[in-house]
């Protein structure tokens, strides 16, 4: 049977990447989406973005609601400072097979945790199963109309402090119109709209960064 794209993007990066080089593997990602066919990754002009808000957080705990392939789980992960920890939840099992290939091949395994399931069973669980208390930094790259009613969830579940920074991908494209609603008008958080394209495209997307008050 046809292999799936997922696939094909893992087999990319075992041709093209050096095992245990993070750079490599989000070079041979962005190749093969660029010039090959094109897969939802947050990409290289997003990721620049991405990278410079991990590097301005320096985040000890980060979520990643939306593993794909695992591509901005490597952006994220090769920045962290040491015992630093990522969980990143992915809801599609044969997807997340994929993912753990490709972060095992950039060699970024001990600072990653991925779960399988959906977002909405998990955050309620995810102090108690994972000791984690606060999350420094959510990036929210999972289904869009899923983004408010988590961001709801997590401050329900008390898994925001006072300057937390939820980092959303596609807030444009495929768009998230009630999440950007309600982050840029909540007095709990102060947004920021990061104008950019949809991966691999001329067509206009942004991330939205919104840190939380307290
Ligand atoms: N833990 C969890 N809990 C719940 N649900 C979960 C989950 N983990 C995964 N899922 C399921 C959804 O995962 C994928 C979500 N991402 C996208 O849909 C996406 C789509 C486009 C896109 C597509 C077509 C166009 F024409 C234009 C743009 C671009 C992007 O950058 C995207 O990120
Ligand atoms: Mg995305």
């Amino acid at each position: 049977t046809r292999s799936t794209r997922p696939q094909r993007l893992l087999g990319a990066v075992q041709k093209n990447a050096t095992r245990g080089d993070p750079g490599s593997v989000i070079q041979a990602i962005d190749h093969y989406c660029r010039n090959k066919e094109w897969a939802m990754n947050v990409g290289d002009e997003k990721g620049c973005i991405l990278d410079s808000v991990v590097s301005e957080v320096n985040p000890a705990t980060v979520l990643e609601l939306g593993t794909y392939c695992g591509y901005s789980t490597v952006r994220i992960a090769r920045l962290l400072p040491p015992h630093a920890k990522l969980i990143t939840l992915e809801f599609n099992p044969a997807v997340a097979a994929i993912a753990r290939q490709v972060i095992a091949w950039a060699g970024l395994e001990d600072k990653v945790q991925l779960v399988e399931g959906a977002s909405g069973d998990f955050i309620p669980r995810i102090k108690e199963q994972f000791g984690v208390k606060t999350f420094d930094l959510v990036f929210l790259d999972h289904w869009k109309e899923y983004y408010l009613p988590d961001t709801k969830l997590m401050e329900e579940c008390g898994l925001l402090r006072k300057g937390s920074v939820l980092l959303a991908d596609n807030v444009v494209c495929p768009g998230a119109p009630d999440y950007l609603e309600y982050v840029r008008s909540s007095p709990r958080y102060e947004s920021r709209y990061f104008k950019s394209h949809l991966e691999y495209t001329k067509v206009e997307d942004g991330l939205e960064k919104s840190v939380f008050l307290g």
